[in-house]
């Protein structure tokens, strides 16, 4: 048994275990212990569990596990927690560019509003229809459909038939359920991966900013509030046409503690 330090942190909600990786120690395909780790009653407990590595060229390497245990694509407030973690440890300063499972990210920590992380995100050329919702993949793959009275939708339910239905069973895929408010959305997601709502989903949240402007018809530079449970989020944009391109996801990123663990 070795003792390991981990850092907690969390997005609007979404919470992450972080380990600082650059000496290589933890082993990248052990299912189980991140599964236990991320485990609520068994472990520390968290949406999800990332690696921060040294990689060539760029500051560092963002691995991102599900709390299945598996690898999973982008995860945005991830990408969010992972820069303020790579500022607390000085690798990095108030900028950073860094690889994840989707590619290159640019990202900015903001000096006037401590916390509040602004993260490129890849461009985004589909917006597929599946009946009245819409698909994309903004990093990881999601399903968008609006519905009324999001309060009291059931979330958990109708989101696992969907992504356990046969057209997603198999890649899966994130489910956002979406009800416009004043100038903005609402929205509230059934992780894949982590197979429940989560407080807030990133990538979820920025499918909705695209999702909705498409829907609406909407052209030009734009920015998007977006209410989670877990707070607050700002997605803007640029849509050209069926492109979207400079998609920033900006939102709060905080510490939670710290500890020690065995195994
Ligand atoms: N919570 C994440 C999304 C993580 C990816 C997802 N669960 C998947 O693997 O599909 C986010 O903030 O984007």
């Amino acid at each position: 048994m070795e003792t390991h330090t981990f850092y907690k942190y969390q997005g609007a909600g979404n919470d992450f275990i972080v380990f600082d990786n650059r000496n290589g120690l933890f082993d990248r395909n052990n299912v189980d212990l991140v599964r236990r780790l991320c485990d609520r009653r068994f472990g520390i407990g968290a949406d999800g569990l990332m690696l921060l590595q040294d990689v060539a060229v760029h500051d560092f390497e963002m691995i991102y596990y599900n709390a299945d245990g598996y690898e999973g694509s982008m995860c945005g407030n991830g990408g969010r927690c992972i820069v303020a973690f790579a500022q607390d440890l000085g690798v990095i300063g108030s900028e950073t560019d860094f690889l994840a499972a989707d590619g290159l990210h640019h990202a900015r920590i903001h000096a006037n509003n401590v916390g509040w992380i602004s993260l490129q995100m890849i461009d985004v050329d589909a917006v597929k229809q599946d009946g009245d919702a819409y698909v994309l993949n903004t990093g990881s793959p999601h399903y968008v459909k609006l519905v009324q009275d999001l309060d009291a939708f059931p979330v958990f339910d109708e989101g696992r038939k969907i992504r356990y239905s046969d057209t997603y069973r198999n890649e899966g895929v994130n489910v956002n359920f979406v009800q416009a408010e004043n100038n903005g959305y609402y929205v509230r997601t059934y992780e894949r991966g982590v197979e429940d709502e989560t407080l807030a989903c990133g990538t979820g949240a920025t499918a909705v900013a695209l999702a909705m402007a498409w829907h609406e018809g909407h052209n030009g530079e734009m920015e998007t509030p977006i209410r989670v449970a877990g707070g607050n989020l700002t997605i803007r944009f640029t849509k050209t046409g069926e492109h979207f391109t400079y998609v920033f996801l900006e939102g709060p990123a905080e510490f939670v503690f710290k500890g020690e663990i065995s195994w």
